[in-house]
């Protein structure tokens, strides 16, 4: 017994499956989930005192590790000040100036509350603006728990085996056309038969809820191609990517511009946050400008906010991100060179400080068909291995992982050790 058994019990008592959120319990790999009770840079903190170097970050936001003390200053301050007006606040502005200076495809941004969100308004909007229903996704590719876009969606719905999307109405799913990401031929195809009907493409320009898989050479380009031909709009989800793919995201990296920008995770810097933002005549059909309604009781939230701006204040500090990046490439490379001594087949993906591992014998893996190929077994046992030794990974062979600023040499150094003694056992 110990104190994370005991409270998932409870815990299953009164919460459904016993988490808030489905990719947290464990169903996977098997066991219980640890319960976490504190955090430190690089480093999280059960309820029985054991410690782990953390590789998930809660799903990405904290990109500059936890209770970073710049970040629990600014959020202490805003605390002292109010938690919500539900009228605006000046923190909401400094955060969409900051964020547009690195995202120049974006003029005019509307923050709302999570990725979900950002995600489901983009689509309302895309269709709003151009006056079409059907959106084009990516198999494996997830953009929250919005009902036309759990079709074939990767995260918790991969790896729960969820088939479809029960609960959402048929005539909504038939909305959104699903195409197996990077495979360019297949969307042109689409856009071949649905160009007219077809009012946005949505996808990650690095998928991440597959494990994480980058773009082939070309694929975002030829979807902004395609788009550009139909007058269909581009969205990039960058909710993952935004601010860990480089500083201005999957679009600077690749030099590949959206219509329109979905981002959370670390423009909340580990509070509820969202945003959408692009082209001011696509964002200014949006109410109270124009007749696409959207709202938010807790949007722009100025406690959120603040953790945000102090969030992308350390990370855009000279050499932070460079060093994060670098210690990402670090970590994969120290790994796959401890799966070959082990005679593993293995294979990883890194972009900017988003990692993923492939239990398999491909060299690379670039689609959802291969992700879904990989041997999951394997990485149960390697996932338990880590976790016993103090690595903390997701507890998914299908979500890619996460380094922050805080993650040094000495984090490192015990991450391969213990990757080195689980590489050997399986
Ligand atoms: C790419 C992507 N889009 C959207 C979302 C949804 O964000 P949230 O969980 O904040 O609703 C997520 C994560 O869950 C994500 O990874
Ligand atoms: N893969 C998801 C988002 O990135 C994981 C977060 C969640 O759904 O709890």
């Amino acid at each position: 017994m110990n104190r994370s058994h005991e409270l998932f019990v409870e815990a299953q008592n009164h919460l459904v499956g016993g988490v808030n959120s489905a990719v947290r319990a464990f169903r996977a790999v098997g066991g219980e989930p640890v319960f976490i009770h504190r955090g430190e840079g690089a480093w999280i903190e059960d309820v029985d005192g054991r410690r782990y170097v953390d590789y998930v970050l809660s799903y990405g936001p904290l990109a500059v590790g936890h209770a970073h003390p710049e970040v629990v200053a600014a959020v202490c301050d805003a605390v002292a000040r109010g938690l919500s007006f539900g009228a605006p606040c000046e923190l909401e502005t400094h955060l969409a100036q900051r964020i547009k200076a690195l995202f120049p495809s974006i003029d005019r941004l509307r923050m709302v509350s999570s990725g979900t969100e950002a995600t489901m308004s983009a689509l309302r909007l895309a269709r709003g603006f151009t006056g079409r229903e059907r959106i084009v996704k990516f198999q494996g590719c997830y953009h929250g728990h919005v009902d036309s876009l759990l079709v074939q969606a990767g995260s918790g719905v991969l790896t729960l085996g969820i088939p479809g999307s029960p609960g959402v109405p048929s005539a909504v799913a038939q909305q959104t056309i699903t195409v197996p990401y990077n495979d360019l031929a297949a969307t042109n195809g689409v856009f071949d038969q649905h160009g007219p009907e077809i009012a946005a493409v949505i996808v990650e320009p690095v998928a991440g809820n597959m494990n994480c898989v980058p773009p082939a050479e070309g694929f975002l380009s030829g979807l902004r191609r395609l788009c550009d031909q139909s007058g269909a709009l581009l969205i990039f989800d960058e909710v993952m990517t935004g601010f860990r793919v480089s500083l201005g995201g999957a679009q600077a990296h690749y030099s590949v511009t959206p219509d329109l920008t979905c981002l959370g995770k670390v423009i909340g810097g580990g509070m509820p946050v969202g945003a959408l933002g692009g082209r001011s005549e696509i964002m200014e059909c949006l109410a109270p400008l124009g007749p696409v309604y959207q709202a938010g009781t807790l949007s722009g939230n100025p406690v959120a906010m603040a953790a945000g701006l102090a969030t992308l204040d350390a990370l855009t500090r000279a050499q932070a991100f460079d060093s994060a990046v670098a210690a990402t490439r670090a970590l994969v490379a120290g790994l796959h060179e401890r799966a070959r001594c082990a005679g593993v087949p293995f294979a990883t993906s890194q972009v900017g400080t988003m990692f993923g591992l492939f239990f398999t014998e491909a060299d690379a893996v670039t689609d959802f068909q291969r992700v879904s190929g990989c041997d999951v077994e394997r990485f149960r046992r390697f996932f338990h291995s880590l976790l016993e030794q103090g690595v903390y990974l997701a507890p998914s062979a299908f979500e890619a992982g996460f380094l922050s600023t805080a993650h040094d040499e000495q984090t490192l150094e015990h991450t391969l050790a213990a990757a080195e003694r689980a590489f050997a056992s399986l």
